[in-house]
């Protein structure tokens, strides 16, 4: 597994960047094969990223965007990454695109982990672009140090698809795609921002259990190539 660091000058850099090579990703998937998928991360590192995106020219009608996890509260939450990716993502250019949500208002998150499971079976197999994040924890998706069905979410076996989640310092329930899910996407980026976050990096790139920090289950074990994007 081999990961490559792109480091720009500040976020607004950054941002452009990583939207130029998203972008041109998702534009060979559709010419490739009519359609693209991608998949990203919430929290509060991506909306610069999410809004230059949402400016590229690209056929967004053949595009679906889904999440690779989201908290078990409706789109109308502010905790909400459906509602995050909908106020900065799909905007402008990218209002066209599809958006596949995980969060489905049913009894309980595991509900909604299967629908969310069913409904994305037929889109990312793998995905064309992934973009996770990675908390001062080392977590990336809801991949928490901790929680409650890690060792099965990070398992190489376990299938594709949508799982429930648990962990301190995660707040609500999260819905989580697997790491089989994600980690063979045909761009696989690691978007983190800020010198805590770069010692988080490489204490996470240092030797240790996988369980201590998620994230080092992608450094070590994704088949695809990591883009590490990082600005100060
Ligand atoms: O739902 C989420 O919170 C994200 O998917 C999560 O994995 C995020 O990428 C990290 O927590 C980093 O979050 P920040 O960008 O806010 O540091």
């Amino acid at each position: 597994m081999s990961t490559t660091l792109h480091t720009f000058e500040n976020g607004t850099a950054l941002a452009e960047g990583l939207a130029d090579a998203v972008s041109a990703k998702l534009a060979a998937a559709i010419e490739a094969r009519g359609a693209a998928s991608i998949a990203v991360s919430g929290g509060s590192t991506p909306k610069a990223f999410f809004q230059a995106l949402s400016r590229r020219e690209l056929d967004w009608t053949k595009v679906t965007v889904t999440l690779v996890d989201e908290r078990f509260v409706p789109p109308e939450n502010e905790r909400s990454n459906h509602g995050l990716v909908a106020a900065n993502l799909l905007q402008n250019k990218a209002t066209a695109a599809k958006f596949l949500p995980l969060y489905h208002a049913a009894a309980t998150a595991e509900d909604a982990a299967v629908k969310a499971s069913r409904s994305a079976a037929a889109v990312g197999a793998p995905f064309d672009v992934v973009v996770l994040g990675m908390g001062t924890d080392g977590h990336t998706a809801s991949f928490f140090p901790g929680g409650t069905r890690l060792k099965e979410a990070i398992d190489p076996a376990t299938p594709r698809g949508v799982i429930t989640m648990e962990a301190d310092g995660a707040g609500e329930p999260r819905l989580t795609f697997t790491f089989s899910s994600l980690e063979d996407a045909g761009l696989l980026v690691l978007h983190i921002e800020g010198d805590g976050k770069k010692e988080v990096l490489a204490r996470a790139e240092a030797s240790g259990d996988e369980a201590e920090m998620p994230i080092r289950a992608m450094l070590r074990r994704a088949t695809s190539p990591l883009q590490i994007y990082w600005a100060p």
